[in-house]
């Protein structure tokens, strides 16, 4: 079965189903350094749990693998990637063009981490391949349990915590893919799972 066959909220009138806030009312900017800033807009998704719900079906999750220093090592999380947005779950499309209009990126592809509970994390990283320009927008859609999204000079320093919850975006704008580096750490207290909705632009991809 394809994705693009499934009847994904099964409502024709379409009022129950997840939606996003065009108007982006709840976004808040917070500027990092000269360059470079993070938005948080609450609750920008309704409806979240359902889209939850739907991706941890339909989304073809991967457990990868890879090199650190000599050692292959399994992530700690699982990753469903839409290298072409065609391909993605039909909602993803929705969010990808509402962030398009309201940001001017053609968002164009998109990949989806489950972390399965509290200890699963991504560790310190700019996003690398996908964001070779020297500014970039990057959104990420958080679905599922809140946990904490950690932001940090590249050169060391302290952090900014954000904790999005389901429905949130959190926007790393400007120079933070290569001046600043983000996470989500691992933590004590037990969590549910929690799916991250990361959407690139292969625009961005192209050092400029
Ligand atoms: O899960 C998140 O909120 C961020 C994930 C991330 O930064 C990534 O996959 O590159
Ligand atoms: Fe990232």
């Amino acid at each position: 079965m394809t994705d693009a066959a499934l009847p994904l909220f099964g409502d024709p009138a379409g009022d129950r189903g997840p939606g996003v806030d065009e108007t982006f009312a709840t976004a808040h900017r917070v500027p990092l350094d000269a360059h470079s800033w993070v938005e948080h807009v609450p609750g920008w998704l309704s409806g979240a749990d359902l889209l939850f719900d739907e991706l941890l079906r339909v989304a073809g999750w991967e457990q990868r693998e890879r090199w650190m220093y000599a050692e292959r090592v399994t992530e700690p999380r699982l990753t469903a990637e839409y290298p072409d947005l065609a391909d993605a779950p039909a909602f993803l499309r929705t969010v990808a063009a509402a962030l398009t209009r309201h940001y001017g990126v053609e968002y164009d592809r998109l990949w989806l981490n489950l972390y399965r509970d509290h200890r699963d994390s991504t560790g310190w990283h700019g996003d690398g391949a996908s964001t070779r320009r020297r500014e970039c927008i990057v959104p990420v859609l958080s679905l599922g349990a809140a946990r904490r999204f950690l932001i940090r000079p590249t050169a060391g320093g302290p952090s900014t915590v954000f904790q999005p919850l389901a429905g949130d975006l959190v926007v790393m704008g400007g120079r933070c893919q290569t001046d600043w580096r983000h996470c989500v750490p691992k933590q004590a207290t037990p969590a549910g799972p929690r799916i991250s909705v990361n959407i690139a632009a292969s625009s961005q991809a192209v050092p400029d």
